[in-house]
């Protein structure tokens, strides 16, 4: 494919990016494998070209462009010359998308620790982070087989450059490592695991903080709850990769406190890894911001505060809650932490065992450009 050709196929891909995040379709990944799925003449390296352009694109535009053309052309008006197989030639009058980070509705919602000067690490691309499985392997062993750095915080992690291929090495295959995001590491040590006997990873998803608590106490009793039966599908197969023993449990909506009853007072340690915007993730899912609404966010937020009203009762007297959002917007972390806590008189807060992030209320915020992970923020609350 000549170099306007993948242009033209870059904005036909990235119309479906923005119909998608408007329709809350498949994510932009998806998309370009499907649209090279059926045009087999491309080659590998055109498909690498093509889907780097598509990624440039999203990065580069906080708001959702008016089109596909109007979201590439900024960054390579060159090919927009009209040529063979390429986009047809630009006019001065056609729209451009903007350069942004943040999307302007979303910048008051922000938290205020995240200053101007950290919102281009919101979207750069981000490092792949490994977790070291310690119930089968040190992290040394791995590090010496990635020829990977050991993250800065937590004592699992390792890093590896962007786009690093990890899913094909023979470690990955064996349950020595799994991809994981440094802060949601640090999410998993702030349950301080290896003090828990039960513990219950209310919203377990796929199961990437249940496996890592697993690996820091594979004696423990896990139990990963989900009310979706297809991310909870995909913790059986990881968790037999990593030799960790998981209950899974399926959730029915909206009567999860009968599935979650013979567990109530019981837990030593309730995560609940809340449903949320994403905010803090934009460098790995840069569309994400253009998928958000204030219809969707204020949907997440009554979420938030109904898992974590699950999540209580669960707590047996002097166990632990741990909240966690990967977001980096005051609505969805520090203020959901303090109206559970005008809720629950029960609970009181306390400090996670980690040093890491920033204070924020009761809580801590880590954000890429101060700690160099994903945005989350973290609070721990203690039944009394
Ligand atoms: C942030 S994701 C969890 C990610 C996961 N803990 C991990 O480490 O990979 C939030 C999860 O909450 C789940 N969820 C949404 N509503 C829920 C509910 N009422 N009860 C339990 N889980 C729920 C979603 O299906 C989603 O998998």
């Amino acid at each position: 494919m000549t170099p306007s050709a993948r242009a033209q196929a870059a904005i036909e891909i990235l119309d479906q990016v923005i119909a998608s995040a408007r329709e809350d379709g498949p994510p932009a990944d998806a998309l370009v494998s499907a649209y090279f799925k059926t045009r087999r003449y491309a080659g590998s390296k055109d498909r690498r070209a093509v889907r780097e352009l598509v990624f440039r694109a999203v990065r580069h535009s906080a708001e959702v462009p008016v089109s596909g053309r109007a979201a590439l052309l900024p960054l390579a008006p060159e090919l927009f010359d009209g040529a063979g197989h390429g986009p047809a030639a630009a006019t001065d009058e056609e729209p451009r998308a903007e350069e942004g980070v943040v999307p302007q509705w979303l910048q008051p919602l922000l938290s205020p620790l995240v200053e101007g000067g950290e919102w281009a690490a919101l979207v750069e691309r981000a490092p792949v982070d490994l977790r070291a499985n310690l119930s089968r392997t040190s992290r040394d062993e791995m590090a010496a087989h990635f020829a990977a750095a050991p993250t800065p915080v937590s004592p699992w992690g390792l890093r590896l450059p962007p786009d690093s291929a990890v899913s094909a090495d023979e470690a990955f295959a064996d349950g020595l490592v799994e991809v994981q995001d440094e802060g949601s590491q640090l999410i998993a040590l702030s349950c301080d695991p290896a003090e828990q006997s039960l513990m219950v990873d209310l919203c377990a998803g796929a199961g990437g903080k249940a496996l890592a608590l697993a690996a820091a106490n594979p004696a423990a009793r896990i139990v990963a709850c989900d009310t979706s039966r297809a991310r909870l599908s995909k913790l059986a197969p990881r968790a037999e990769r990593a030799g960790a023993t998981i209950e899974s449990r399926l959730l029915d909506q909206p009567r999860e406190d009968e599935g979650l009853a013979d567990l109530n007072g019981l837990a030593d340690l309730v995560l609940v890894d809340a449903p949320c915007s994403g905010s803090g993730t934009w460098r790995r899912n840069p569309e994400g911001r253009w998928r958000l609404t204030p219809e969707r966010l204020d949907r997440l937020e009554a979420l938030q505060e109904r898992v974590l009203d699950l999540a209580a009762p669960l707590v047996r007297p002097g166990g632990t809650l741990v909240y966690a959002v990967c977001s980096l917007l005051t609505r969805e972390g520090r203020a959901q932490a303090d109206a559970f806590l005008s809720r629950h008189s029960g609970f009181r807060a306390e400090d996670i065992p980690v040093n890491v992030g920033r204070s924020d209320g009761v809580g801590r915020l880590l954000t890429p450009g101060h700690d160099g992970t994903d945005g989350f923020f973290i609070a721990r609350f203690r039944a009394t």
